[in-house]
């Protein structure tokens, strides 16, 4: 379970009080809410990056050197890729091995895009690759941060199908941050919607 209770953050001069919120294996719970109000530094605090400066925070235990059973998928994707590394051996450095090639189909990755690095595929198409990249077998929950933003009707939605049936499958926990209350209608069972 991720728990977070009367949690809080400041960057410097900038105070963020959290809501407090639960997420349970299997549950697809939405975050709405405007911007610039903390969504993206609540989705560091649960994936372990940035440190509360006060409340509770519940995680997962996993062991030192293993890999983070929460992990987090930002829009900007191109970011969270090593320029130099072709997808093939990204893949490979998570995935510590090819087990991902299962993946591939469900998510419309193409083997052809393997050997290209990331800045030789489209935003979407290296989105896809990045849920890929973050779905190795110890992943318990998964933050998508507004991860379909700016993308076609049709790629949201061959997305959203791979990541219900991904998730509902292997009982994986979704937070799903986004400016989209449709979306999040659609594809969650619960939204929080944050205010100020
Ligand atoms: N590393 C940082 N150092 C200082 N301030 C930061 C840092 N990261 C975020 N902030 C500030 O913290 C606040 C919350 O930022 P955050 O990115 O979490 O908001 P958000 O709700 O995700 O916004 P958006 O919906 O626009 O993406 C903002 O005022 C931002 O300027």
């Amino acid at each position: 379970m991720l728990q977070l209770r009367n949690a809080g953050l400041e960057y410097g001069n900038t105070q963020i009080r959290f809501p407090d919120l639960t997420l349970s294996p299997g549950q697809r719970l939405g975050l709405f809410g405007p911007s610039g109000l903390g969504k993206s530094s609540l989705a560091k605090v649960l994936a372990g990056i940035e440190p509360l400066s006060q409340g509770e925070l519940t995680l997962p235990d996993f062991a030192k050197g293993s890999a983070n059973p929460v992990q987090w998928a930002i829009q900007q994707s191109e970011f969270a890729f090593n320029p130099r590394l072709t997808i093939k051996q990204s893949l490979r450095e998570s995935w510590r091995g090819d087990g991902f090639m299962v993946l591939l189909d469900l998510y419309g990755v193409e083997p052809g895009w393997l050997n290209r690095r990331p800045s030789q595929i489209s935003g979407g198409q290296l989105q896809r690759v990045n849920l890929v990249r973050a779905l190795i077998p110890s992943t318990e929950y998964l933050i998508c941060d507004e991860i379909t933003a700016h993308l076609d009707m049709i790629t949201q939605q061959q997305i959203w199908q791979a990541l219900d049936e991904e998730a509902y499958r292997r009982k994986l926990g979704l937070l799903v941050i986004s400016h989209d209350e449709d979306l999040l209608n659609l594809v969650c069972d619960d939204v929080l919607h944050w205010t100020a």
